[in-house]
């Protein structure tokens, strides 16, 4: 049982007039959620209400629950913070269970809130709707999936259950899971306490940091790996001044594409094994100690090249510990890691903060029939003249188009690779941060939850989509290219745009796509989505090199 900040038990006595409801979107708020997706049933309402009328949070509904999931997701990315599901029990959040597997697996800590049966209803015997197995089956499924749970059917222990686990998710950087019954929800009830947080240990970190400075000074080539922990915890900042400190060469992986928009920092770009440039993947995989800090150890993320990163001589922070070849230090959270580093931190290469890695420009004007690759020439152009857009990219090809895009955030499933959330995190886009996003995202994707576009003029939300048309589930063909299922029917979705409430229109030429992105960005009065279309058969060249790098090695595999 975890200890409590003094005073809890005082404050528990007092209400305040909270109720349930009220006390757990008050210790949302103070956690730093900003606000909530969801999508009501019945065994919900009552919590809705209550978000609604209290106004503690904003409320967003979208029409489907996996967007639900994804765009509560992508706001916890974005802000490096808590986000919010709201959904009904049974048929709304089992529906969201592949999005949030997705936020487990990529370490982002959504609170999956689920309204739930009643005391008097579950004591009935009788088979509930919406209950699939046992009234607890919902509880086990997502117990799977999340890194902490509790149903709050008891009011007394309902403040400390709720501070468990929110500051659980908040710690693991995971998500968590939350039933409400729906007859407690106006229930009165303290306010949530603040826990004690578990204290870094300060000098297990130090004598950590002392042992890997030891091993980047005497290696002849070290390099650092920076992956997806930076953002969730926040430290971008303080890992860009510790990588100047040290002057070691810098790469992200795949999955922590995007980070350091903006930062200045010794960083050679993304790295993709054999699949991405060559001097990137040399420098990681020719590093005699590689310092790998938040790093999820993931086919996406390692599974493309020739050579196997030598794992001994690397060292491994991640999920709250070090490991080293032989030995680990456990409870060091990566902020404390990197406030030891940096108190230490003296010149230990001579990388300077590199230019910024190589991205295409100079789309050429003209009637030249478009490729995948055409379309970030074309934003890196924009991009240049008016300023970076945050984007989100779905999976396919859009999300290796995403790679070729100059550095700025950018919200993408590279590792779980679940389709369908361009579209809602680039909603979510609009909400947590108030900027216009970029949508990258291929047709196959689009017919997922594309349609969530009809949500932005009731939110004035106006992101510029581009739908990626290659009538294909083209990166499936990349694996297996002969079979006719990968091909798709054309559904001419520009013209379906105005009846969403934005306008579309559908390129065909470099010259078309450069006019009408340009016309996009002129006009934010609603969304504007953008149908490229693209030949059968053609990839971005970063999925050629990935997916011939695949094969390559299957090859060598076989041999
Ligand atoms: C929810 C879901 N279903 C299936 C897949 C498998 C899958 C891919 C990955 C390998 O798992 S890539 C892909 C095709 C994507 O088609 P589209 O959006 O049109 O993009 P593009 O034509 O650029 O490929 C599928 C079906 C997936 N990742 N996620
Ligand atoms: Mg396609």
């Amino acid at each position: 049982m975890q200890d409590f900040a003094p005073g809890a038990a005082v404050e528990s006595r007092r209400t305040n007039g909270r109720t349930l409801a009220t006390a757990l979107l008050d210790a949302l708020k103070d956690r730093g959620a900003r606000q909530v997706f969801g999508l009501p049933g019945d065994f919900v309402l009552p919590f809705f209400r209550a978000v609604q009328e209290s106004a503690i949070l904003p409320l967003y509904t979208l029409s489907h629950e996996p967007s639900v999931g994804y765009a509560a997701d992508a706001a916890a990315r974005l802000g490096s913070t808590l986000g919010v599901a709201v959904v009904t029990y049974g048929a709304g959040a089992l529906n969201m269970v592949n999005a949030v597997a997705q936020a487990y697996a990529e370490k982002s800590p959504v609170v999956v809130i689920s309204g739930g049966p009643g005391a008097e209803e579950a004591r009935m015997g009788l088979g509930l709707h919406h209950q699939v197995k046992s009234l607890n089956s919902q509880f086990e499924i997502f117990r799977e999936v999340t890194c902490a749970q509790a149903i709050l059917n008891d009011p007394d222990t309902a403040p400390f259950e709720i501070a468990r686990v929110l500051d659980t998710a908040l710690s693991m950087s995971r998500p968590v899971y939350l039933e409400i019954p729906r007859d407690l929800v106006d229930r009165p009830c303290p306010r949530v306490p603040r826990l004690a947080l578990p204290q870094a240990d300060a000098t297990a970190a130090r004598a950590c940091a002392r042992e890997i400075l030891d091993r980047l000074r005497a290696a002849e080539r070290p390099a650092i790996l920076i992956g997806v922990e930076a953002r969730r915890y926040g430290l971008e900042g303080k890992l860009a001044a510790l990588c100047r400190a040290l002057g070691v060469p810098v790469a992200t992986t795949f999955m922590g594409r995007g980070l350091f928009a903006g930062e200045i920092l010794p960083l050679l770009g993304t790295y993709l094994g054999s699949a991405g440039e060559p001097d990137v993947a040399e420098a990681v995989e020719g590093a005699d100690c590689l310092l790998m800090l938040g790093v999820i150890l993931s086919d996406t993320n390692f599974g493309v090249s020739y050579r196997n990163i030598d794992l001994r001589a690397s060292i491994r922070a991640f999920d709250g510990a070090v490991a080293f070849s032989h030995h680990n230090y456990p409870g060091i959270l990566l902020e404390a890691l990197v406030d030891a580093l940096a108190e230490i931190a003296e010149p230990i290469g001579s990388a300077a903060a590199a230019p910024s890695p190589r991205y295409t420009t100079g789309l050429v004007y003209d009637d030249t029939p478009l490729e995948p690759s055409d379309v970030a020439t074309a934003l890196n152009d924009l991009f240049a003249t008016s300023g970076v857009m945050p984007i989100a990219a779905d999976v396919g090809d859009s999300l290796f188009v995403g790679l070729e895009v100059c550095e700025t955030d950018l919200v993408a499933p590279g590792y779980y690779a679940s389709m369908g959330m361009g579209v809602p995190a680039g909603l979510a886009i609009c909400t947590a941060t108030g900027r216009r996003p970029v949508v990258l995202v291929g047709d196959g994707a689009f017919q997922m939850t594309g349609w969530e576009l009809g949500n932005c003029r009731r939110y004035g939300w106006a992101p510029i989509v581009l739908v990626l048309n290659n009538r294909s589930w083209e990166m499936l063909r990349c694996f297996q290219p002969d079979q006719p299922y990968h091909d798709l029917d054309d559904w001419h979705f520009a013209q379906m745009a105005v009846p969403l409430g934005g306008e579309g229109v559908r390129v065909e030429t470099r010259a078309q796509l450069k006019d009408a992105l340009a016309a996009a960005y002129r006009d934010g009065r609603s969304f504007q989505l953008i149908e490229v279309m693209l030949p059968r058969g053609k990839t971005s060249r970063s999925l050629c090199r990935y997916s011939a790098a695949m094969r390559q090695l299957s090859v060598l595999k076989d041999e």
